[in-house]
């Protein structure tokens, strides 16, 4: 059902956020949690953020796995970085064209922090600082005036997760109204190709027809459209 994008630095918190809301979820209510993520596709993440051909690969995996998972009763939480706007737009659409409401969970870290936590850390868990850098520089931090960005809830290290307010956005707001770019198009009916051919040469004729007489400024009618065309 709904879907739960998280988004922050490298080593920000993310996962650990990701799990909290996913054990709220399952003490409060009687739904599945799917957590979609780096971690399930064994993501090597100084290998894959280093070459931006692999990293779009990795999104599209993720993306296309949260398509899968999004489906009326569970509830989707994608734990990746989700750093890229394009990206989060793409998200949106996505669960417009689901149509199942979604938010997005930014935790929010300075640079230094989220350094030391990426110290920390297991070797093997660890970014290199190159690519740590890299990925904050990068970095395009989400906005709630975005339609894509909202609603947004920004979580600082010592905060609670906001359990309540989340799952309201969740389950007491609708989903995003599907529009014709998200909504699928229906068949054409069987004679469609001939209709548009007809209608094509009808246009290419009038055009044709009014080069023989018009000159250049002339106001050119085209069959089935209220506008003239200036020849
Ligand atoms: N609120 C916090 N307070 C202290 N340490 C934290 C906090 N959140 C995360 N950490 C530490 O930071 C490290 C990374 O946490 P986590 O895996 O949740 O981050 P992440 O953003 O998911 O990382 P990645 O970018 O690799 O996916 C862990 O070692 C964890 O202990």
């Amino acid at each position: 059902m709904p879907l739960i994008v998280m988004c922050g630095y490298p080593c920000s918190g993310k996962t650990r956020r990701a799990e909290e809301l996913k054990l709220c979820f399952e003490q409060n209510t009687d739904r599945k949690v799917h957590i979609v993520g780096d971690a399930a596709l064994g993501v090597e993440k100084n290998t894959v953020y280093a070459d931006s051909q692999k990293e779009k690969n990795v999104r599209a995996s993720l993306k296309a796995e949260v398509e899968r998972k999004v489906n009326k009763g569970d509830i989707v939480i994608l734990d990746s970085l989700n750093y890229i706007k394009g990206y989060r737009y793409e998200l949106f659409c996505l669960i417009k064209h689901a149509q199942t409401p979604q938010c997005l969970v930014y935790c929010l870290t300075s640079d230094e922090v989220s350094t030391t936590w990426n110290t920390n850390r297991d070797a093997a868990e660890q970014y290199t600082q190159e690519i740590f850098d890299a990925l904050v520089l990068r970095f395009e931090a989400p906005d709630s005036r975005n339609r894509w960005d909202s609603p947004l809830f920004t979580i600082l290290k010592d905060d609670t997760i906001p359990f309540e307010d989340i799952s309201d956005a969740l389950f007491k707001r609708k989903a995003p109204p599907p529009n014709q770019s998200t909504q699928s198009q229906p068949l054409s009916s069987s004679n469609f190709l001939y209709e548009l051919d007809k209608i094509t040469q009808e246009v290419l004729m009038a055009i044709c027809n009014a080069q023989k007489t018009s000159v250049p400024g002339d106001l050119v009618p085209v069959p089935g459209a209220t506008e003239k065309i200036s020849f």
